[in-house]
């Protein structure tokens, strides 16, 4: 299959994480013959610096003209430290998710039986724990207008704003998605409080017959946020907003046993991109120390939902699995003998090649 790939390492860790997720596809391309041209492209601070802009129009070019796009992470502690900023790397992403048409934003969220022991959480709460967040990902309190400051600077505004369609749009896609899992959804929100949240409960629950074996079920965001970490079992999709699913994700990853471990797809108008839920982790920075595998699996969702390359994601799932149970970690996840970002990245390229070789054999 030939292919082309918008490669946006962004900031910080981005280029790291971003450039081991690139090594595995290219083992993919080795062992099952593909060819995927890979066009790198710059966003986030280091595309304010190089051009004045966080998402340039000549990134959104090459995004358009690909199959698929692999994004690192944006930020840089310059800007988190500036609140007077006018142009910040967040927005870069947030404009090419708005530009692209990406509203939803797929996180999936799953223990590792390798890592049980290692997460803060109790391993029979976590043990064998499947859930995936659906999170609206163009919309709500980020995007809402009007925002800004009072003209004395005393006072600061948000607005958060929700339509019919956003919220059918981003619903039905996880509705499907239960019906194709454990038939389960659970609508996060905050509808004791929040108008919007009250619209997003109507109109979820009026799309509810149109999928009449998927059980529907509503719990507030705080609550949630609560039974993430007490119940995780008790989920199978979540469905929510886009701040609340920012949150409760980062949180979900508690449960994997590091925030480097979750991989994200977002999707809406075709084009897909691939994301670890991650941020630029500046602290890391250069250090070789960050963990590749939220980047890794990103590129695994990416060959499947992009490409519809269902054995070769599994093969990069499986060598994900086989270093992780052979205690193949960075020091997030195994501070006595650690691995370092390019090893972990190797040694899981290496694994796709060798499984290959075995089947073949
Ligand atoms: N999608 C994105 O690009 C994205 C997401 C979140 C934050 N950000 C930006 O990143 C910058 C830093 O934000 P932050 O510190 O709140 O979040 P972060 O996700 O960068 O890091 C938070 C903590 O998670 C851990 N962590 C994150 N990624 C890891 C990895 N790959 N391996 C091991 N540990 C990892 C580290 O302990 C780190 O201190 C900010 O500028 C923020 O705006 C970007
Ligand atoms: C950096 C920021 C804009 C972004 C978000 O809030 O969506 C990040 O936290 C994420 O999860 O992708
Ligand atoms: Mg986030």
């Amino acid at each position: 299959m030939n292919k082309n790939i918008a490669i946006l390492s962004g900031d910080g860790i981005g280029p790291e994480v971003t450039a081991q997720a690139v090594k595995v596809i290219e083992a993919v391309e080795e062992v099952y013959g593909h060819s995927f041209e890979k066009t790198e492209a710059l966003i986030g601070a280091i595309a304010i610096d190089a051009t004045g802009e966080p998402f340039p129009i000549e990134t959104e070019e090459v995004c358009k003209s690909s199959d698929a796009i692999l994004f690192g992470a944006i930020g840089h502690p310059k800007y988190d430290n500036d609140p007077n900023a006018k142009v910040r790397p967040e927005q870069g992403l947030l404009k090419m998710r708005k530009n692209l048409g990406l509203f939803a934003n797929v996180r999936p969220v799953a223990s590792f039986e390798a890592l049980l022991s290692l997460s803060p959480l109790k391993e029979e709460r976590i043990k064998g724990v499947d859930f995936v967040v659906f999170r609206e990902l163009t919309g709500g309190i980020y995007f809402g207008q009007p925002r800004g400051r009072s003209e004395d600077g005393k006072s600061a505004f948000d607005s958060c704003t929700y339509t019919e369609a956003e919220i059918q749009r981003v619903a039905h896609l996880a509705f499907k998605s239960a019906q194709n899992r454990r038939k389960k959804l659970t609508l996060v929100d905050k509808a004791n409080v929040l108008a919007t949240s009250r619209l997003w409960r109507q109109v979820v629950t009026e799309m509810a017959p149109q999928y009449p074996d998927v059980e529907l079920d509503f719990m507030f965001v705080d609550n949630a946020a609560m039974q993430i970490i007490q119940y995780p079992a008790h989920f199978d999709v979540v469905l929510t907003e886009n701040m609340f699913g920012d949150i409760i994700t980062d949180e979900a990853s508690v449960i994997s046993g590091s925030l480097g471990l979750l991989a994200s797809a977002s999707m809406g108008s075709g084009l897909g991109l691939y994301e670890p839920i991650h941020g630029s982790y500046p602290q890391a920075t250069g250090k070789n120390i960050a963990n590749p595998i939220g980047a890794i699996l990103s590129a695994a969702m990416l060959l499947e939902y992009s490409f519809d390359l269902i054995e070769e994601s599994n093969a990069i799932k499986a060598a994900v699995n086989q270093a992780v149970q052979e205690g193949f970690l960075t020091e997030d996840l195994n501070k006595e003998n650690a691995k370092s970002t390019t090893e972990v990245g190797d040694k899981i390229a290496e694994l796709i090649r060798a499984n290959r070789s075995v089947l073949e054999a």
